[in-house]
Parts: structure tokens; sequence; C-alpha cells
């Protein structure tokens, strides 16, 4: 058992602190004038202010180490969806997630706010205008999922103020912005591939992206709004721009603002699906002689082909939420943050 230091409320600890989504809430916080501790299996960054503990999060030990005195921790880290590796996610995800609930308990953190995804409830079919109150997918598109829900119980479950541990979840959704490591550079790479030329489906499919600061502001909003009398304690919010977009509009502009052309012929949602789901147990079957990552995965196709967008009315009202960059401001400023993945550079 840690001894306990009387933690500060401005101290806190970004567990995940070197990814995407991370960074940007760490640069965030410290504008804020928050102390900021990153804990990380791997430090991909260095800043002023910044201590940084480099471990595995399933580690306990090391956790009780990284979270001594602070008060608040955020949890955003995961394995990459893209790893469909389901012992990494059960481990990481469910494992991990209560090593942090734990060494949280013993070192005395008072509230933790997990990036959750609002993929909870997405089973590849339409969801419009989807609240928190939607159940949790029963059949999980993907492992990601499956343990992000779990994820999300342990943690909500946790909430105890009795025990003075409050919780609460960030359901974000299609997160983009500066160095996101997924989104823009898989899609030009399908593009540089010659791959990007086709809509699947109609094109009509509406879709939350969020710029990255505006998750950003969720989390940090849900932070300082959690507090033993607020309606917030243990729950889940959606964080969206609040702009849900035509998938197709979407990735048009990001690929045309870099220089590429937006594609155009349109092929049938079931057929790509259908496709996509061969190529995957393909891909599976054949995974002890050669190792080969379908680029349209079931998982893919789904997002890009079906309406998911959610409503975020109850962070507006429990938090006073409002997104704090627009869309078009948003894909802007990623497209003039990518000069190296332009056409021709
Ligand atoms: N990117 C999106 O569109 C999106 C959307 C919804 C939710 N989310 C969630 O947001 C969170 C952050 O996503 P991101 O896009 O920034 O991903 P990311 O991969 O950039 O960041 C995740 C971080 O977690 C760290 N990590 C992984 N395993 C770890 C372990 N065992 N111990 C310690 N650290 C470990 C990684 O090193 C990485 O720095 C994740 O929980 C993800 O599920 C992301
Ligand atoms: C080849 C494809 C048809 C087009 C390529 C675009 C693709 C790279 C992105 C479009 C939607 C994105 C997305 C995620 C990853 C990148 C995309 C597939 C996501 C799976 C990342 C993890 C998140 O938690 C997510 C599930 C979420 O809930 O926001 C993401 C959903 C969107």
């Amino acid at each position: 058992m840690a001894t306990r230091i009387r933690p500060s409320s401005k101290r806190c600890a970004v567990i995940g602190g070197s990814g995407f989504l991370g960074r940007h809430l760490v640069e965030k916080l410290l504008d804020k004038g928050y102390t900021v501790s990153v804990f990380d299996i791997r430090q991909s960054y260095e800043l002023p202010g910044v201590t940084f503990h480099q471990g595995d999060l399933c580690d306990k030990q090391s956790l009780l180490t990284a979270l001594h005195g602070v008060s608040l921790v955020f949890h955003c880290a995961s394995p990459a969806p893209a790893s469909d590796d389901k012992a990494l996610f059960q481990r990481v995800n469910i494992q991990g997630t209560q090593a942090v609930l734990q060494a949280c308990t013993e070192v005395g953190v008072q509230k933790v706010v997990l990036t959750s995804s609002a993929s909870v409830v997405f089973e590849g079919t339409d969801i419009k205008d989807g609240r928190e109150d939607l159940p949790y997918a029963k059949k999980p598109i993907d492992y990601y999922t499956q343990t992000k829900i779990e994820q999300e119980k342990l943690v909500l479950k946790a909430c105890d103020k009795e025990k003075g541990l409050l919780t609460v979840a960030i359901r974000p959704h299609g997160i983009f912005g500066p160095r996101d490591p997924q989104l823009v550079p898989i899609l030009v790479d399908t593009a540089r591939r010659g791959k990007m030329k086709f809509i699947i489906g109609d094109g009509s499919n509406l879709v939350d992206f969020t710029f990255v600061d505006n998750v950003v502001h969720g989390h940090i909003l849900a932070a300082e709004s959690l507090r033993p009398e607020s309606p917030i304690c243990g729950k889940a919010y959606h964080i969206t721009n609040d702009e849900p977009v035509r998938f197709w509009d979407f990735m048009s502009d990001i690929l045309v603002g870099l220089g590429y052309a937006a594609p155009r012929y349109h092929l049938p949602y079931t057929l790509v699906y259908g496709l996509s789901l061969l190529l995957w147990l393909l891909s599976l079957l054949l995974s002890p002689l050669v190792a080969f990552k379908p680029t349209f995965t079931p998982m893919r196709v789904a997002l890009a082909g079906t309406h998911h967008f959610y409503s975020c009315s109850r962070a507006k009202q429990d938090m006073g939420y409002k997104p704090v960059v627009s869309l078009k401001d948003g894909i802007r400023r990623t497209v003039e943050s990518y000069p190296h993945l332009r056409h021709g550079a």
C-alpha cells in the first residue's frame, strides 16, 4: 500500500499522454495552469513542466509511483484499433483499466475521466442523433469496441461518492486534427495507392467527425464539473462537433485540401461490406503463412457506409459543453498541419 500525500486539485496525470489525443490534452492542461504527469508505455515528446513516467498501465506498481499526489486522472490509453489483437485489447483495456482504478483508490485520486468511444453503441447499422441511453452494442463490431464497452462499464461502476472516487466517461467519435496518426495518414495512403476513387453506398450517410480541441474541451469540462453533487458522476457523455457531416464530403474536403482527387464512383454498400468480410476471413486463415492487412476492413466499410451521429445535448445540459472549433476551421487547421502528406510532396 502506497503512503498517501495530500493531492492538489491542479495536479493531474494523463495516462496515454504520449498519444494523439493525450498530447493535445496535456498541452491544454498546461495552458490552464495544471501540473501534469504523463504515464505511457512510450515517451513521444518532451515539454517543459511535464513529468514523464514510462510504463505499462497493467503494472499497478508503476502506476502507484506515477499517481502519487495526483487528484485527477485522465485515462486515454488504448492499443490502436487497427491492431485487431484480441489478447492485447483484453489485457490493456480491461485488466489494465482495473489496475488503473485500483491504483487510483490506493493513492487517493479523487476524479477519473475515461476516454471511451461512441462506438460502444455501434453495431454496424444506422444511428441517427444517438443518445447516451442507447444500449451497449450486443454484437460489437470488433475486439477494440468489445473491450471499450467493458472498460467503460468498469470505470462508471467504480464511481463511489462514499469512498471519494468520482468517475465519468467521455465518448468522442472520429477524432481528427494535427498529429492524428490514423485518419489523415490512412486516407492519404489509400489515395496514393489509387483506392480512394469509390464512394461506398449513395454517399448521403451522415457521420460525426470531432476536432481534437473540442474533445479536449469536453474532457476538461467533465473533470472540472465532477463534484459529489454533480449529475455527471458515473455517467457517459457524447462529445461531438455538433455538426454531423456526410462521410464522403468530409473525406473529399480533406483529400482535395491536400491536392488529391475526391472519390467519384459509387459502389453498393452490401457488395463492399461482403467483400471486406471475405477478405478479413481470408487474412485470418492465411495469417500463419502470410501477414496481409486489408485496407477496407468490415469496421471501416461500416463506418464509411452508414449513418452514425450522436447527440451531445446531455453534455450541453449537464456541463455547459459547446464546441470551441467549427468543422470548417477544424478541417482547415488539419489540412494545413500535414504539408508532408500533400500530393507531390
Ligand atoms: N482517435 C479516435 O478517433 C478516437 C475516437 C474515439 C475514442 N478514442 C479513444 O481515445 C483514446 C486516445 O486515442 P488516440 O487516438 O489518441 O490513440 P493513440 O494511439 O494516439 O494514443 C494512445 C496512447 O496509449 C498508449 N498506450 C497503449 N497501450 C498502453 C499501455 N499498455 N500502457 C501505457 N500506455 C499505453 C500509447 O502508447 C499511446 O500513446 C483511446 O482510448 C481511444 O479508444 C479515439
Ligand atoms: C478506406 C476507408 C473507406 C476510408 C479511410 C478513412 C478511415 C481511415 C477513417 C474514417 C473513419 C475513421 C474512424 C476511425 C479510424 C480511422 C477511420 C476508419 C476509428 C475506428 C478510430 C477509433 C475510434 O475510437 C473510432 C471507432 C471512434 O469511435 O471514433 C473511429 C471511428 C472513425
